[in-house]
C-alpha cells in the first residue's frame, strides 16, 4: 500500500519519534515536541539525502503529530500557486529554509464557509505604494489558521481588495507578523493560541487581530491579479485561481483520510484475531471475536475502504497533476472539474472514515476506549477533516453545483468532464445488469447499478429544480429547497468515483500480481460494491438501479463475502506495512501481545508513579479513619 519507508528504522530508533510517551504532554510540551521533530525530520533528511517525498513519508508514519504543518502544507503551496515569479524568488527560498514561519489566514471569527462575506480588508493608499490592512470587528478577526498562535512570523491574509471606494474581492496578502529577531508581534498586530480543542493540540491555532497594519504594494501575491502604482486593479487570471491552494489540501485530505482509516483497521482487526471472548458452543472454547459475523460486519467496512481510499488518492492525485499543470500554464480549462471532484471526495472520504474509525474503536469493547488503544485519539485527530478546507455540506454542495452543469450540457448534447460521462447516456436505458444471484459476485456488474444510481440522483434533483423554478421559486429558494438532495447528489457520485477506482485498480493490477493476489482484491473490491449497496439500499431502489430481488441476493453475497474475507483480514493489513510506532496502539502491535502492552502501557500511566495518591493524604485518611474532616 504505502511505500515502504526504507528509512525507518533510522526514524523510529531516536526516542524523539517513538510516541508512547506522548500521553500525559501538556499542550506547551506537545507543540515544543511537534516542533522538535519536524525540525530533526529535516536534519534527518539533509544527513542521509532523503527525497521530499521520503519526508513526507517521515511526517506519515508519525501521523502528522508534527510541527509546521500548515507552513509545509498550505503557506508554501500557496506562494507557489499565487505568488509571481519574483515573489516566489522572494519569499519562497525564506520559506522553505525556514528563515520565515508561515500560516494561511482566511477563516475569521464569523466567517469561514462564505469567503464572499470576509470582513478583512486590504485598503491601497496610493499615497504611500502601500495596503493597509484592518480586521474592522470583532467577527472579522482571523481565527482558526494553524500555527497562528504562537509559531508564524507571516501569513498568507486574505482579505477584501478595496481601491478607493470600489471592493474588488478576496485576494492574498503577504503580512509579517511578529519580529525576525525577537518573535513579538509587529505594531498593530493582536496575536495569540484560540485555545485547547479536541484533538491536534501540538497545533497552535490562533486568532489574529490586524490595526491599520502597513504593507508595501508589492506583499500582495500578484499571480492571478495585481494593483498598479496608480492603483489600477489587473486582473491576470480567474478570481477562483486564488482558491487554488485548496483544492490541493483537499487532494491531501484524502490522502490524510486513507492513512487513518489504515491505522483504524489494522488495530481493529489485529486485537479481533488475538481476542477471544465467549463460544458458540456450550462449554467449548472461547472464539477469536473476528470469527463473529457481527464483528466481520462491523470493521470489514473499514478494511475496504483503506483499499478504496488509497486507489481514490492514486487517481485523483494524476488527475490533480494534469489539471495543475494546465492551470498553471494559464490553461482553467480543468479547474471546475478538479474543483468539483476534490470537493465532493474530501467530503465523501472524511466522512466514510470518521464514521468508519468510531466503529473499528467499538470493536474494541472497553480496550477501545483506553488512550493506549490509540483507536480513539485516530479518530480525535480525524475528526476536524469533516470541517477544515471547507465544511463538508458545503463542499458536497460545490461538488453538486459541478454535477448539475455537467447534467446540463449533456442534456444539451455538449461534451462533458471524464468523470462525469455516464450522464451521456439516455437515463431510460439503463437495464439492470444482475438477472440471476451470481451476477452479484461481478464488482463490474455492480459498477453499472452505482452508475445507473448516481445518474438517477443527479436526474432526479435537476428534474425537481427546474420544476420549482418553473413553478415560480427564484433562483435561492429552489436551490435551498434542494439542498439535501443536492448532497445526496453528490455521495452518489462520489460513492461511484471510489467504486470505479477500485474495480479499475483491481483489474490494471491483475496483469501484473498473482492470481492468489488478485483474487483477495477482486474479493475486497466485490465487497465494497455490496456493502455500500446494501447501506444506502434505499436510494438504489429509489434509482430502480436494483428491485427487492436484486436485494435479496445483493445482501446474501454480502454476508459470503465477509467469510471470504476472513481469512486474508490479518495479512490485509498487515500489507499496509505500517510500523508499530505508527500504528502506536497496545491493541494493534504486529506482534500481538495486546494485554503485554496495555499492561506496559497503565504502568507508564503517571498517576502510577507513586503508590499513595496525594488526595490521600488531603482526603481520604482522615476519612477512612473516621476522623472528621476539617472544612473543605
Ligand atoms: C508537516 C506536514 C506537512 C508536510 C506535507 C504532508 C502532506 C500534507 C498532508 C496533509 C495536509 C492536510 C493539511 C490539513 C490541514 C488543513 C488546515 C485547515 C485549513 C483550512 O481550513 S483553510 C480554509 C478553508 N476554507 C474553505 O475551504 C472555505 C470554503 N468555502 C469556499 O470554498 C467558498 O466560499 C465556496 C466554494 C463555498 C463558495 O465560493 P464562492 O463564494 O466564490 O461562490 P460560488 O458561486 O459557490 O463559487 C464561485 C465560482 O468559484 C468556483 N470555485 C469555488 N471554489 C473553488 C475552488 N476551490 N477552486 C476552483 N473553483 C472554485 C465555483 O465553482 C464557482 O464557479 P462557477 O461560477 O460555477 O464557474
Ligand atoms: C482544526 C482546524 C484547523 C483549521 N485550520 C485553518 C487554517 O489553517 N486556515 C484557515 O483559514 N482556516 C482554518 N480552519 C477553519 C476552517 O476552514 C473552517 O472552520 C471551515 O471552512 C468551516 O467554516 P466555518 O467554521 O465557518 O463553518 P460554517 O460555515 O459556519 O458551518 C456551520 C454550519 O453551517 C452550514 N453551512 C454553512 N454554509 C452553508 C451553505 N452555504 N449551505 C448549507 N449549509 C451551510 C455548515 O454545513 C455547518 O453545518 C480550521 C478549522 C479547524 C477545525
Amino acid at each position: 500500500m504505502q511505500k515502504t519507508f526504507k528509512n525507518e528504522k533510522i526514524l523510529f530508533a531516536e526516542p524523539l519519534f517513538q510516541c508512547d510517551g506522548l500521553a500525559g504532554f501538556t499542550r506547551s510540551e506537545l507543540y515544543e515536541n511537534a516542533i522538535h521533530r519536524t525540525l530533526r525530520i529535516n536534519q534527518l533528511k539533509k544527513e542521509h539525502n532523503w527525497t521530499q517525498e521520503d519526508f513526507d513519508i517521515a511526517i506519515r508514519c508519525l501521523n502528522y503529530e508534527v510541527g509546521f504543518v500548515i507552513h509545509l502544507s498550505m503557506f508554501i503551496p500557496a506562494i507557489e500557486r499565487l505568488a509571481t515569479d519574483d515573489q516566489k524568488a522572494k519569499w519562497l527560498p525564506l520559506a522553505e529554509s525556514y528563515r520565515i514561519l508561515g500560516t494561511y489566514a482566511q477563516t475569521e471569527l464569523g466567517h469561514g464557509t462564505n469567503l464572499m462575506a470576509l470582513e478583512t480588508t486590504a485598503t491601497f493608499d496610493p499615497r504611500t505604494d502601500e495596503f493597509v490592512l484592518r480586521t474592522p470587528q470583532l467577527s472579522s478577526m482571523k481565527w482558526w489558521p494553524g500555527s497562528l498562535g504562537k509559531t508564524a512570523t507571516h501569513a498568507i491574509v486574505l482579505a477584501q481588495l478595496i481601491i478607493g471606494n470600489k471592493n474588488y474581492g478576496m485576494n492574498p496578502f503577504m503580512v509579517q507578523l511578529r519580529s525576525l529577531e525577537d518573535h513579538m508581534p509587529l505594531p498593530g498586530i493582536i496575536v495569540g493560541d484560540i485555545g485547547a480543542k479536541l484533538g491536534a493540540n501540538s497545533n497552535d491555532n490562533g486568532f489574529l487581530i490586524l490595526n491599520d497594519v502597513r504593507i508595501p504594494r508589492e506583499n500582495m501575491l500578484a499571480r492571478n491579479s495585481k494593483v498598479t502604482k496608480d492603483g489600477r486593479y489587473i486582473q491576470t487570471s480567474t478570481n477562483k485561481a486564488n482558491y487554488a491552494t485548496m483544492v490541493l489540501v483537499r487532494l491531501s485530505i484524502i490522502r490524510w483520510a486513507e492513512d487513518t482509516i489504515k491505522n483504524g483497521s489494522l488495530i481493529a482487526i489485529r486485537y479481533s484475531a488475538v481476542r477471544r471472548q465467549s463460544s458458540l458452543q456450550a462449554g467449548g472454547p472461547e472464539m477469536q471475536v473476528l470469527d463473529y459475523q457481527t464483528q466481520q460486519y462491523k470493521i470489514f467496512p473499514s478494511l475496504a475502504a483503506s483499499y478504496a481510499l488509497f486507489f481514490t488518492y492514486e487517481a485523483m492525485m494524476k488527475e490533480y497533476e494534469i489539471a495543475y499543470a494546465q492551470i498553471m500554464r494559464g490553461n482553467n480549462q480543468l479547474l471546475g472539474q478538479i474543483h468539483g471532484q476534490l470537493s465532493g471526495l474530501k467530503a465523501f472520504a472524511s466522512d466514510l472514515v470518521t464514521y468508519e474509525l468510531e466503529m473499528c474503536r467499538r470493536s474494541c469493547g472497553g480496550h477501545g476506549y483506553l488512550k493506549a488503544s490509540v483507536v480513539g485519539e485516530t479518530l480525535l485527530h480525524t475528526l476536524p477533516l469533516v470541517t477544515v478546507e471547507g465544511d463538508n455540506t458545503v463542499m458536497y454542495l460545490q461538488c453538486a453545483r459541478y454535477l448539475l452543469k455537467q447534467i446540463a450540457k449533456a442534456l444539451a448534447g455538449q461534451d462533458v468532464d471524464e468523470p462525469t460521462s455516464y450522464l451521456k447516456k439516455d437515463i431510460l436505458s439503463y437495464t439492470c445488469p444482475v438477472q440471476k444471484g451470481e451476477h452479484c459476485t461481478n464488482p463490474n456488474y455492480l459498477l453499472k447499478i452505482y452508475t445507473q444510481r448516481a445518474h438517477s440522483a443527479i436526474a432526479s434533483v435537476a428534474r425537481q429544480l427546474q420544476f420549482d423554478l418553473e413553478s415560480g421559486k427564484d433562483q435561492s429558494s429552489a436551490f435551498n429547497n434542494n439542498l439535501v438532495s443536492l448532497v445526496q447528489a453528490a455521495k452518489a457520485h462520489c460513492q461511484l468515483c471510489l467504486m470505479k477506482n477500485f474495480v479499475e485498480s483491481v483489474s490494471a493490477l491483475e496483469r501484473t500480481c498473482s492470481e492468489n493476489l488478485a483474487s483477495v482484491l477482486r474479493q475486497l473490491c466485490l465487497y465494497f460494491g455490496l456493502h455500500g449497496i446494501v447501506t444506502a439500499s434505499g436510494e438504489f431502489l429509489e434509482s430502480e438501479a436494483i428491485g427487492l430481488q436484486q436485494l435479496e441476493w445483493i445482501k446474501a453475497e454480502e454476508l459470503k463475502s465477509l467469510a471470504a474475507i476472513r481469512p486474508n483480514a490479518v495479512a490485509l493489513v498487515d500489507a499496509f506495512d505500517l510500523h508499530d510506532q505508527t500504528v502506536m496502539s497496545a491493541l494493534g502491535r504486529y506482534d500481538g501481545n495486546a494485554y503485554q502492552h496495555l499492561f506496559e502501557a497503565a504502568k507508564r500511566e503517571p498517576m502510577n508513579q507513586t503508590q499513595v495518591p496525594p488526595a490521600y493524604y488531603k482526603y481520604l485518611r482522615d476519612l477512612i479513619k473516621g476522623q472528621p474532616l476539617a472544612k473543605l
